[in-house]
C-alpha cells in the first residue's frame, strides 16, 4: 500500500464465534484501496465471515475492523460499500429493469446509465422476471447492482461460481477496470485460483478462521521459489512450504532465502496458485508469512 493512502480495511485481532466455535480468530490485516484482492481458503476457512463483518452485517466477537477508518455499523453495510453474497438474494418477482428501478431508488449514489450497460452486455433481458433467471445470468444482474452503487468498495463472495469461461473471463475484466479507472477496492472471494491471477494484486489466504497470507502478490512470488528435483532437500526443512512427488521428481515450494547451491535441483518462480495451494495444503501455522 502506498504511503499515506488509507486502507480499505483495516482489522486488528478481529475474531468472529458462532455458537458451534470460531470462525475467525486473531484476524490483522490491512486491504489496500484501489486494488483487486483475492480472498481465498477452504471451504468454511472464514471468508463469508470476514465479508459480513466488513460489510456490517455481522459483530465481532473480539477485536477492531474499520472500513475506511470507520467503524462498520454491524446492522448492515454503508453505501459506499457493495457487497454480493453467495446467495445473491434479489426479488423473484421483479424484472430485471424493475430491479434497477428499486435499486436507484435505495441508492443516492446509484448510476442507472452504468448499470444498464452492465445488463446489456450480459445480455441479459431487461423485461424477465428475476425468478425465471439462470444463475449465471443472476450473478450478471446482481454484479450490476453492486456496481451501479458506484461503491468505494466492492465485495464478492464466489461471484465466479455459476458463470461460463467467457462470462468469467468478461466479469473479472470488468472487476480489473473498475478498480483500475474508478479507484475503487474489490475483495473476491473465490476458489477458482487459476482465474485469479491475472486480475489480483493482492492475495490473503485464510485458514481454519486464521490469516496465513497476506500480501502483495509480486512480493508473494519475490518471496517463494519452487524447486524441482531429487535427493537430498537442497534447503533448510523449515523452509519449505509444501512438498508434492511429480513421478521421479520432488516439487518443491519454499521460501526463497539465499542461492539453491545443490546440483540436480531446477529453480522457477512460483503461479498465484502454486503458493495458495501450497499454504492450503500446509497446516503447519509455522508456515506463515508475515505481510
Ligand atoms: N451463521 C452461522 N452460524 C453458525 N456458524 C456459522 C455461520 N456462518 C458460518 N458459520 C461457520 O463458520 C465457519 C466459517 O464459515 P464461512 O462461511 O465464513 O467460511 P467460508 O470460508 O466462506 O467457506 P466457503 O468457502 O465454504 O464458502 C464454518 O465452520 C461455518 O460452519
Amino acid at each position: 500500500m502506498n504511503a499515506g493512502e488509507v486502507p480499505a480495511v483495516r482489522t486488528h485481532q478481529l475474531a468472529k464465534r458462532y455458537r458451534r466455535g470460531w470462525a475467525l480468530r486473531g484476524c490483522s490485516l490491512s486491504l489496500p484501496p484501489n486494488r483487486v484482492v483475492a480472498l481465498v481458503g477452504h471451504n468454511g476457512a472464514g471468508k463469508s465471515t470476514l465479508m459480513g463483518l466488513t460489510a456490517g452485517l455481522l459483530k465481532p466477537t473480539e477485536g477492531d475492523i474499520e472500513v475506511f477508518e470507520r467503524r462498520p455499523s454491524g446492522t448492515g453495510a454503508p453505501e459506499e460499500v457493495a457487497y454480493v453474497t453467495q446467495q445473491k438474494p434479489l426479488y423473484a418477482g421483479l424484472t430485471v429493469s424493475e430491479t434497477l428501478r428499486f435499486a436507484a431508488r435505495m441508492n443516492t449514489r446509484w448510476d442507472q446509465a452504468y448499470a444498464e450497460q452492465l445488463v446489456r452486455s450480459a445480455e441479459v433481458p431487461f423485461d424477465a422476471k428475476v425468478g425465471k433467471l439462470s444463475g449465471g445470468q443472476r450473478t450478471r444482474v446482481a454484479l450490476a447492482l453492486a456496481l451501479g452503487k458506484r461503491p468505494r468498495l466492492l465485495m464478492l463472495d464466489e461471484p465466479l461460481a455459476e458463470l461460463d469461461p467467457l462470462a468469467r473471463q468478461a466479469t473479472l475484466r470488468t472487476l480489473q477496470e473498475e478498480s483500475q479507472q474508478h479507484g475503487i477496492g474489490i475483495l473476491l472471494s473465490s476458489h477458482v485460483l487459476e482465474e485469479l491471477e491475472a486480475v489480483c494484486d493482492h492475495l490473503v489466504l485464510l485458514s481454519r478462521g486464521r490469516v496465513r497470507l497476506d500480501g502483495p502478490v509480486a512480493d508473494l512470488v519475490a518471496r517463494h521459489r519452487v524447486l524441482r528435483g531429487a535427493g537430498q532437500l537442497p534447503v533448510a526443512p523449515g523452509d519449505v512450504v509444501d512438498s508434492v512427488h511429480s513421478g521421479q521428481e520432488q516439487v518443491l515450494i519454499t521460501k526463497r532465502r539465499g542461492p539453491v547451491t545443490a546440483s540436480g535441483w531446477r529453480e522457477h518462480a512460483p503461479r498465484l496458485n502454486d503458493i495458495a495451494l501450497a499454504y492450503m495444503r500446509n497446516n503447519d501455522d509455522n508456515a506463515e508469512v508475515a505481510a
